[in-house]
Order: structure tokens, then C-alpha cells, then sequence
């Protein structure tokens, strides 16, 4: 990955250890917002990723490119694929239990995806400091040992739940979520 000095975690910070309340391994990690492009059941055109948890301490979900998903004829399109990147690694957030957003998302294109392809993808976390989250995420071609397509690094910014409050919906987020505390 030829992540910048933004995305990568300073001399000292660590990934958190595992928080007592977090999706424990073996997880099934559910979606945060039914209308999510990333990760919502209701939405008509959108990527439908359902993630989980190996081990407390990475997030794994796989996605289908298909017809919707194109760029040039018959391959994906990148941004689609920056997409999923960052869906997964913004439900790997689940696993530090607070709610963070996206603020910068750098992405490696390695190998093209043809439409019918399945990424398997895996996100995890580098390091913590302070309000900051370092994370990263691979996408591999038809496995979970497969080439790697798509690298990405995000640095990702804990908010509180006044950020969607004062900026979104935050009834249509209660309406779904009862615990506040998790990025859901
Ligand atoms: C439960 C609900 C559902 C939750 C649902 C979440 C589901 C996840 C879905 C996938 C994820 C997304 O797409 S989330 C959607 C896309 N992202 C967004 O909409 C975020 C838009 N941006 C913002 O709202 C803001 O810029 C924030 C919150 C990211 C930061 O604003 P802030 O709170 O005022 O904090 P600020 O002081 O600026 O930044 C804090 C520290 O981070 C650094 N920093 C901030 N941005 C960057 C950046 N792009 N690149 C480098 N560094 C940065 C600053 O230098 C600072 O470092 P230092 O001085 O402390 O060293």
C-alpha cells in the first residue's frame, strides 16, 4: 500500500485492544442504516455488504461486481470499488465501539475487476490516536487468498452523535439503533 503520512499511524500508536462491549469474533456485523448506498438491506441500487468478524479484530465481507457497477464495458468502476473500501472499513469501526466518519480515504487500483468477480474483502485497524482511527482495507479476487484488486488506507474521525444530529437524521439513526455508543 503506498499510503501517504496522512494515513499512517504516528510513532507510538497502536490498535486498540478489544473493546469489552464490541462485536465479539465470530460476529455478525449487521448494517448501520437500512438506506445505506454501503451496507443497506433497503436500498435499491446499493452495494447490500453484510460483514463479520473472524476474530475481534478484523472485518471481513465479500461483494459482487455486477451490471450496476460498471465503469469501462464490463469492469468496474473505481469509485464503486472506493465504495466498498470504505464500508468496510467504516464497519470495522464497529470493533472500537464509538462512531467515527470517513475523513480521508486513499485508494490502490492493482488489477482490473470484471463484471461477475467477488471481492473478498478484510479491514483492519493500524493504530489510535487520540480522536484519530488509521485503518486499512484489501479487496482479493475470487478468495480470501486471492490477487489483491483494490488496497486502500483511511484515517477515519471519532464524532458524537451530535455530528449526525446538527449535520443528518438522527431519528431516522434511532429509529434503527438503540445503542448510541457504537458506530453502527
Ligand atoms: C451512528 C451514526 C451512523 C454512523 C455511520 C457511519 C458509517 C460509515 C460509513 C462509511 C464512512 C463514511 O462514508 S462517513 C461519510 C463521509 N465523511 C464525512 O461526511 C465527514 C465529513 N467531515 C467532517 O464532518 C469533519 O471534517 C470531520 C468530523 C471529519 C473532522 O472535523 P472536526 O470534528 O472539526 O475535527 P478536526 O479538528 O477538523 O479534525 C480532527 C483531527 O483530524 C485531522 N483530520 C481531519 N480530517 C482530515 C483529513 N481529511 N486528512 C488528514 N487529517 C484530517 C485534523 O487535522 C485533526 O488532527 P489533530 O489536529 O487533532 O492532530
Amino acid at each position: 500500500m503506498t499510503r501517504s503520512s496522512l494515513t499512517t499511524p504516528p510513532p507510538g500508536a497502536q490498535p486498540p485492544p478489544a473493546h469489552p462491549d464490541a462485536p465479539s469474533a465470530g460476529s455478525t456485523l449487521g448494517s448501520h442504516y437500512s438506506k445505506c448506498f454501503g451496507c443497506g438491506a433497503g436500498h435499491p441500487t446499493g452495494l447490500h455488504l453484510k460483514a463479520r468478524t473472524p476474530d475481534g479484530a478484523t472485518v471481513e465481507a465479500e461483494f459482487t461486481v455486477g451490471e450496476a457497477h460498471q465503469g469501462a464495458p464490463r469492469l468496474a468502476h473505481g469509485g464503486v470499488l472506493a465504495t466498498a473500501m470504505d464500508e468496510v472499513i467504516g464497519m470495522s469501526v464497529y470493533l472500537l465501539h464509538k462512531p467515527y466518519v470517513t475523513g480521508r480515504l486513499e485508494t490502490d487500483y492493482l488489477l482490473p475487476v470484471p463484471v461477475g468477480t467477488t471481492l473478498h474483502l478484510r479491514a483492519w485497524c493500524t493504530g489510535i490516536d487520540g480522536r484519530k482511527a488509521y485503518l486499512e482495507a484489501e479487496g482479493r479476487i475470487g478468495a480470501p487468498d486471492g490477487p489483491v484488486a483494490v488496497r486502500a488506507a483511511a484515517l477515519f474521525i471519532e464524532v458524537n452523535m451530535e455530528h449526525f444530529a446538527k449535520h443528518g437524521d438522527l431519528a431516522a439513526i434511532a429509529a434503527e439503533h438503540q445503542d448510541y455508543e457504537v458506530n453502527p
